[in-house]
């Protein structure tokens, strides 16, 4: 990870929120409610799945009133991975010049995105950290805390990638940072899309900063995470740790299988 040390940054362009969708109907609209008065400028993309429960349709009710709101409708659940890849695509189409990833259910609190806009001036990347001082989790279940904390200490020591919460979804990236990120590349379909995106912005030598956040556990609706996860991460995590010890001995740069 660089330190950034004398780099000149860019300015900040628009900023588009990112809120991927799967059965949010009680979450939805507070959120997005409370993203447009946090960041008044910011637009926001909610990437719906197809939600069973009418997410999507209530998204388009906020966009119909409120032209700095866009709906993207996926045809069915494919993983948060393939939903903010579709989203990202979106919105640098749409040329967004920040882009920014928030969960809808109010874990990630949007009256803490001018934090993370602010140090993204000078920034490639800026991630909201739990596990950085001032960071804190409240309501968060004992067995979740270990499960992330586990996750993000695995993937840290593994894949040498010097970030305390390598599986956060609270982000703000440049759009050229995500340019150069290799995301046609990404296959990640779980919350390893995070850790997968965080290895990728070390390995290009991006600048990346945690800043810390207060991560609220849901009070509505059922969080996504599943067996089918977890064995998805660890496997992706520890083929990318190994992987990139044979490329280290066999003296080819990272990601040249
Ligand atoms: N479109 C779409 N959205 C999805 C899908 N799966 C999950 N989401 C959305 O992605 C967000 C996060 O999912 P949750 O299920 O609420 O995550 P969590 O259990 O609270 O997990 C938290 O911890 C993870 C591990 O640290 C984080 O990776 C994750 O971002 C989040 O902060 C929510 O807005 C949810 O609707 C999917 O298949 N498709």
């Amino acid at each position: 990870m660089s330190d950034g040390g004398g780099r000149k940054f860019g300015p900040l362009g628009t900023t588009l929120v990112i809120i991927p969708t799967y059965n949010e109907a009680e979450n939805i609209k507070p959120v997005v409610g409370r993203v447009r008065e946090a960041v008044p400028a910011a637009h926001v993309l909610v990437a719906d799945d197809n939600s069973p429960d009418g997410t999507g349709k209530l998204a388009d009710e906020l966009a119909a009133d409120d032209e700095q709101v866009h709906v993207l409708h996926r045809t069915g659940k494919e993983g948060l991975g393939a939903a903010y890849l579709a989203g990202f695509a979106w919105g640098m189409e749409h040329g967004y010049g920040v882009l920014v990833e928030m969960d809808a259910d109010g874990s990630h609190q949007p009256e803490e995105l001018p934090r993370l806009l602010t140090a993204l001036k000078g920034a490639d990347l800026v991630l909201g950290s739990r596990w950085v001082p001032g960071g804190r989790i409240v309501n968060w279940p004992k067995s979740r805390q270990l499960i992330s904390r586990g996750g993000s200490t695995y993937s840290r020591l593994l894949l040498d990638v010097p970030i305390r919460d390598v599986t956060g979804g609270y982000r703000a990236f440049r759009r050229e940072t995500l340019e150069g990120l290799g995301l046609d590349e990404v296959a990640s379909q779980g919350y390893c899309f995070q850790v997968d995106l965080a290895r990728r912005a070390v390995r290009e030598g991006y600048h990346v900063v945690e800043v810390p956040i207060t991560f609220v556990e849901r009070e509505r609706g059922d969080s996504k995470m599943s067996k089918d996860i977890v064995v998805e991460a660890l496997w992706r995590v520890t083929t990318w740790g190994v992987g990139a010890r044979v490329d280290k001995v066999l003296g080819r740069k990272p990601g040249e299988r």
